[in-house]
Formats: C-alpha cells, structure tokens, sequence
C-alpha cells in the first residue's frame, strides 16, 4: 500500500470541527493526522514533514511553491476571541509587546495593525515558552493565540481582538490558517479531503459538547468566532493580507 498522506492539524479546539470527519470517514485511513502548533506546522512543511497542513497563510510568500486545497480554513469575519492582544493599559499607553511563539499569522497581523492601524511605537519583544504570558504588565502587552488566548481572557482589563481590528481597518474578514501543501495532490483526495471538512460543520453541536471546558462558549467560538469556509470575502482578506506582509518586516 502506498505510504499515508500526512496531515498537519492545529494542536487548538479550533481545529476540532475540521478534523471531526477526518478521524472518522473512510478517508481516515488513507491519512496520518500530525499535530502541532501553528509555527511548528509551518515548519513541517518547509522540511516535508508533512504533505498538507493547516499552516498559517503568514508564511506562504517563504515557500517556493505552494496550493491552497479545498474550501475551508480558519478564518473570522469580525472577533474571532481566541486571538488577541492583552494588556492591563490601553493601546496608546502600551511600549512593549511580547510575541506568542506559536504563531506566525497573528504576529504577522500584530505587527501591520501596530504600524498601520494603532500607529503606535512599540518594541516587540518574540516569546520562547509560556513564561511571557506572566510578563504582561503595566505598559508591557503580549499576543497569545489559541485556547491558552480563551483561558485568559477573564485575566485583562484589555482585550483588543485581532480579527476584530483587522475588520475594522480593512472592512474584510481575516484568514489565520489554511490547508497548504507544496505539492499538487491528487485532485479525488482534495475532494474526499474537503467533504470531511464539510461534515464536521454539519456536526458543531456535539464537537461543542464533547469539548465543553467551562472556559468559552464553544457553540458561539466554532459558529460565530470562527468562520470555516473559505469564501470569496475571505480570499480577498487572506490575499490583501499576504500583499502588505513585506511592508511589515
Ligand atoms: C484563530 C486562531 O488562529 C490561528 C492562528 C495562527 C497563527 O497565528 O499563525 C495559525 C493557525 C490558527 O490556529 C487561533 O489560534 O486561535
């Protein structure tokens, strides 16, 4: 038998309802579900060690050759919750923000709101573990993404929401991650690929309920927060926001 198609997932509960028909549809078998945090999959699959991930679309100009496959993705079109900047001050009071280590398209998305959204002069400070997360204080922020982002959001004063910004400054929704791969896959993979994607959605109740942790409604979070299909709005989003990447490094 020929070897699996490796898949990348997203280590988050964002990712539950897109993999929720690939651990049990027929196309189970013909995949390994390899999962990490955003930046690690990025990674995956610049090395290979992946076929397809759902990689953060920050990094797509870094890879010489790239397909976004199917028609979902992790994407907002307005607070998204789980991806914010957190602060005890407000925005024009804050001189210093740490970067999450885990991600690649939120601190992509920091930075250009800094510079073209907020103007304001700050010195970004990158992450290298979870310890940053109790550096936040006085006029120091910090980004931090995924479910340790919805843990914290009873613990700050100021929550300015990533997506929500990008909406306001844009008028467009925001594509956090899709499905990339560096190879073309076989066009009957990508379609049996894309139908599990699908069947999770038809399914956000009981993912909801299997995953409940107190912490965040997560029927508001995979319905409301979080915006699965890769639509046209979102294309537009996701190519506007990969055009001003060089004018953010
Ligand atoms: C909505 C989210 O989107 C994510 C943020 C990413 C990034 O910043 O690189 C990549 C994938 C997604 O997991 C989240 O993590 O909460």
């Amino acid at each position: 038998m020929e070897q699996n198609i490796r898949v990348g997932i997203v280590s988050y509960l964002n990712t539950r309802p897109l993999i929720y028909g690939l651990q049990r549809l027929p196309i189970k078998n013909e995949i390994e579900l390899i999962e990490a945090y955003p930046a690690s999959l990025a990674e995956k699959l610049k090395t290979g060690a992946i076929d397809l991930g759902l990689v953060p679309v920050a990094v797509v100009p870094q890879l010489p050759k790239y397909y976004i496959n199917g028609h979902y993705c992790i994407g907002a079109v307005g607070d998204v919750a789980s991806v914010a900047l957190f602060s005890e001050q407000p925005i024009d009071q804050i001189k210093k923000i740490r970067l999450d280590y885990q991600s690649c398209s939120s601190v992509n998305l920091l930075k250009w709101l800094v510079k073209h959204h907020w103007k304001i002069e700050v010195e970004f400070i990158d992450a290298k573990d979870e310890s940053y997360i109790n550096g936040i204080k006085g006029d120091t922020a910090a980004v931090i993404i995924g479910d340790r982002a919805l843990a914290q959001r009873p613990n700050f004063k100021y929550i300015y929401d990533l997506a929500g910004e990008w909406k306001m400054a844009t008028g467009l929704p925001f594509v956090f991650a899709a499905w990339v791969s560096t190879k073309k896959l076989p066009d009957d993979f990508i379609l049996k690929f894309d139908e599990a994607n699908a069947y999770g959605l038809q399914h956000i109740d009981e993912i909801a309920a299997e995953h409940h942790n107190g912490v965040y409604d997560l029927k508001k979070y995979f319905s409301v927060n979080l915006s699965y299909e890769l639509d046209e709005d979102k294309r537009k989003g996701m190519a506007k926001f990969i055009s001003e990447i060089p004018t953010i490094r």
